[in-house]
């Protein structure tokens, strides 16, 4: 497990582009036969992927133990998104088929949450994110069609695009967990700008969708602090609740969205014009 600790704005400023990346950036998301963790002190959310080849991954009880608990959901509530080939995923006694770019919200309490492939030649690829829960919801598949899709921006300012709210307070319950996923229109370029800061909330981005010659350079820090990553495939950026979140492609890319915090009021933004950023 990796864990990645909280930041403060005044340090944040000072940083290079190799600490800016080793604080905000997480390279690795997918690994075969096995899933990545990244902890995160900020809110306590955690990140990862589980891409099952060859036979079934859990997320083992080892993580119950570093979490100081017995197993991994005892205290926490789960959301997935399969961006790979067709895959399943038991949750205890229930078995879900969870294709691509559908979802899967788990309540806490799970005891077992079991991946695998239906084929191995088309892994599924598990992104997902994890928040504290002090309450247990129960456990949904979400696909695309069941998702709440808003489509906003503009081919002429290149960010035509449509936000599909997955795991929001319109389409299920949850503690605190919300996501959804980003689709960029052939030609647009651009999310999330104009962009926005969320003091109540903070938010992880996790970019893919894009060939090896593809980079998102993405946008963080205070709104008239600004520094940028640059981003490649299937990597994800934790973004504070001080910083803007937002990027521009080489080519176009899907994002994945994941918010924790103090409410899960989608709109709730403070916005930011253009000609205010720094
Ligand atoms: O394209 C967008 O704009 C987004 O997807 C924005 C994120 O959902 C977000 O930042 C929500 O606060
Ligand atoms: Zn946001």
């Amino acid at each position: 497990m990796q864990v990645r600790q909280s930041i403060h704005s005044d340090h944040a400023k000072q940083l290079d582009t190799s600490e800016l990346r080793r604080e905000f950036l997480i390279e690795k998301i997918f690994e075969r036969n096995t899933y990545t963790i990244t902890y995160s002190h900020i809110d306590r959310i955690i990140v990862g992927g589980v891409m099952p080849v060859e036979g079934s991954v859990s997320i083992g009880d080892e993580v119950g133990k570093q979490l100081g608990v017995s197993y991994f959901l005892e205290r926490r509530e789960l959301g997935v998104i399969n961006i790979g080939g067709p895959g399943q995923i038991v949750v205890d006694d229930t078995t879900y088929d969870i294709g691509h770019e559908e979802a899967l919200y788990v309540g806490k309490g799970a005891r077992q949450v079991e991946f695998s492939s239906l084929d191995s030649d088309k892994p599924a690829k598990f992104y997902y994110n994890s928040a504290p829960a002090h309450t247990t919801f129960p456990n949904k598949k979400i696909t695309l069609a069941e998702a709440s899709p808003q489509t906003i921006g503009d081919a002429a300012t290149s960010n035509r695009r449509t936000i599909n709210k997955f795991i929001v307070p319109d389409v299920l319950e949850t503690c605190q967990l919300t996501m959804g996923l980003t689709k960029l229109e052939q030609g647009s370029l651009w999310n999330t700008m104009p962009c926005h800061t969320h003091e109540r909330r903070m938010e992880v981005y996790f970019y893919f969708d894009m060939d090896d010659e593809t980079a998102v350079f993405h946008m963080m820090g205070q709104p008239q602090e600004t520094r940028h990553l640059l981003v490649h495939n299937e990597q994800a950026v934790i973004s504070p609740s001080w910083s803007i979140h937002a990027g521009v492609g080489t080519q176009r890319y899907t994002f994945i969205w994941g918010m924790v915090g103090e409410n899960q009021v989608f709109d709730d933004m403070d916005h930011v014009k253009v000609n205010e950023l720094r």
